[in-house]
């Protein structure tokens, strides 16, 4: 089947693991309790604190040493502090959750327009968006970070604005990566038959979920990323390159 979409995961993927690791997340530790106290009364951050309240009342019932978020009753300062508490701590065991990626990617937005962060690619992806996208190949993008968090990072990368290569975002909104059924989702609201997606992704796991939705899948080996083990690399295509891709035109 002749590949028409291209869905491409972010990090390990079109971004190194370290800019995100390195960078993205090293400006969140920073900034969280300045942010916090500046947009307290915001409603956008109120939001964003009673989705991460509600996830850590469901996280207790399976971890253990949950950082609890304070009660909307106490000081602002004692929700503040839980607050803090409770980010770093699931950025510690990079959890790919919506309550966290959502208050990332509001957060990420000063530093993107600040020119404090500009979004890193690899030197071969602009290059493959632009052939992919003149050949009338649809691409998406389909990352844990939040759609804005990947606005902000394309909107604002090392290559200048590639956002208009984009036909559209997905997140954990949509499903976890790791699910099957997320990919079933991508297909419906694409329009497109699963054997005509080529997803490019860095993890196994996520890997696996799409094979098993009928999805064509690669994985990228790129600096940084974790080792492949044997049975994957027999089980999956591998490239360390998004041009050697060959799409049947
Ligand atoms: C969109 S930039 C922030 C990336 C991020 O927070 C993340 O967890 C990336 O995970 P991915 O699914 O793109 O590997
Ligand atoms: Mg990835």
């Amino acid at each position: 089947m002749t590949i028409k979409c291209l869905l491409l995961d972010i990090e390990g993927t079109t971004t190194s693991i370290s800019f995100v690791k390195d960078e993205l997340f090293p400006y969140i530790r920073k900034e969280l309790q300045t942010y916090l106290e500046a947009n307290w009364d915001s409603l956008e951050l109120q939001n964003d604190i009673e989705l991460l309240r509600k996830q850590a009342i469901e996280d207790t019932l399976t971890m253990v040493g949950v950082p609890e978020i304070a009660s909307s009753d106490q000081t602002p300062a004692s929700i503040i502090n839980s607050v803090i508490a409770n980010v770093n701590w699931n950025m510690d065991q990079d959890r790919k959750m919506t309550a966290l990626k959502q208050l990332q990617g509001h957060m990420w937005r000063k530093g993107y327009s600040s020119g404090e962060i500009h979004g890193h690619l690899y030197e071969d992806v602009e290059e493959a968006l632009k052939l992919w996208t003149s050949s009338g190949k649809k691409v998406y993008i389909y990352s844990s970070g939040s759609v804005e968090a990947q606005k902000l990072l394309f909107g604002h990368s090392v290559a200048g604005n590639l956002l208009q290569y984009f036909s559209g975002h997905f997140d954990t909104q949509i499903g976890l990566k790791v699910e099957t059924a997320s990919y079933r989702e991508i297909c419906k609201s694409t329009g497109f038959a699963p054997d005509e997606i080529l997803f490019l992704t860095d993890l196994p796991t996520e890997a696996i979920a799409a094979s098993e939705a009928g999805v064509q899948v690669k994985l990228l080996v790129r600096p940084g990323n974790a080792p492949l083990t044997e049975e994957i690399i027999q089980r999956f295509s591998i490239c360390h390159d998004f041009r050697e891709i060959k799409l049947i035109e």
